[in-house]
């Protein structure tokens, strides 16, 4: 069973480690990259095979399409020649429907779109998938069994995948922010900043843990640490104030609509 990836950047390269780490060998898997020195860059990090696009799909049984959306179009009219009835695509564009993918290949290739986010870098990824319009249960398991080398794996219908991309695809970078922010404060409050970055990041750790492993509601675990007249209130009135959970509902509409607009082939 031959897995191909083509475009390995960022995703692309989570997505090898992933299944590398997973345990299939390096002999089946085959990259193809645009970029000659990152393609060289990665055969050496993980003793890939690194081919052609149309190559690459003619050798494979499964094919990860991992470029820009933008690109995708492109891509696909390359390789349309050399795919096959069977075979299965895997998408992980952001706003690249199954339909898009289907218009562009021969009848009877099985097409799988996912959300994926960046922790599958680290193994804790979360993966969103939706099957195209003849994909059957196999194709289905044969992906999530490959995502799941990179983390959790949900299945949701494709209307859905707007509001995944809002929530997990781009919750990374929310995460993140808040994390900037927490640390820009702590050092306005007189920490040093590795003293300040220690803290906030072992904080968020610690918190992402208990929600995991405890199962309880946020608001519950939030009251436990609010003390009643205490810090933390104080705090969280100054959050409210500042509308920032107004804030986080209108932001997730804005990257719900910017993946609608991807869709429909609004240019970067
Ligand atoms: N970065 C993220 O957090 C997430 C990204 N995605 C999706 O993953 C996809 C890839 O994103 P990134 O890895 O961040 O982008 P990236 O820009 O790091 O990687 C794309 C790679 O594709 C290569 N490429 C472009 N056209 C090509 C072609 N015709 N043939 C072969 N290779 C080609 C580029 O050289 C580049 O290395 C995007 O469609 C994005 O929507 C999805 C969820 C999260
Ligand atoms: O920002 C983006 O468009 C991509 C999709 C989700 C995360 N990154």
């Amino acid at each position: 069973m031959t897995v191909a990836i083509l475009g390995a950047g960022m995703m692309g390269e989570a997505l090898l480690a992933g299944i590398l780490q997973g345990g299939r060998p390096a002999s089946d898997v085959l990259v193809a990259e645009k970029r000659p020195e990152r393609a060289a860059e990665l055969t050496e990090r993980y003793g890939v095979e690194v081919v052609g696009n149309a190559e690459a799909v003619k050798r494979a049984d499964t094919v990860l399409l991992v470029v820009k959306p933008h690109d995708m179009g492109t891509l696909l009219d390359e390789v349309a020649a050399a795919a096959r009835p069977g075979q299965l695509f895997v998408s992980l564009a952001a706003g690249i429907t199954t339909a898009f993918v289907e218009a562009r290949l021969p009848g009877g290739v099985a097409v799988v779109r996912v959300m994926p986010n960046t922790p599958a870098l680290v193994g804790e990824g979360m993966s969103a998938m939706s099957p195209g319009s003849h994909t059957g249960d196999d194709h289905l398991r044969e992906a999530e069994e490959l995502l799941r080398s990179t983390g959790r794996v949900v299945r949701v219908a494709e209307k859905q995948q707007d509001a995944v991309t809002a929530v997990s695809g781009s919750g990374p970078a929310y995460v993140f922010y808040v994390v900037e922010s927490m640390i820009e404060a702590g050092v306005h409050l007189g920490l040093p900043r590795d003293t300040a970055t220690e803290l906030v990041v072992q904080t968020l750790v610690g918190a992402a843990t208990m929600l995991r492993e405890t199962g309880e509601h946020p608001a519950v675990l939030r009251e436990r640490v609010t003390s009643p007249g205490g810090t933390t209130a104080a705090a969280l009135r100054q959050l409210e104030e500042g509308r920032v959970r107004a804030d986080f509902l209108a932001a997730l509409e804005a990257a719900r609509d910017r993946s609608r607009a991807l869709s429909s082939g609004d240019p970067v």
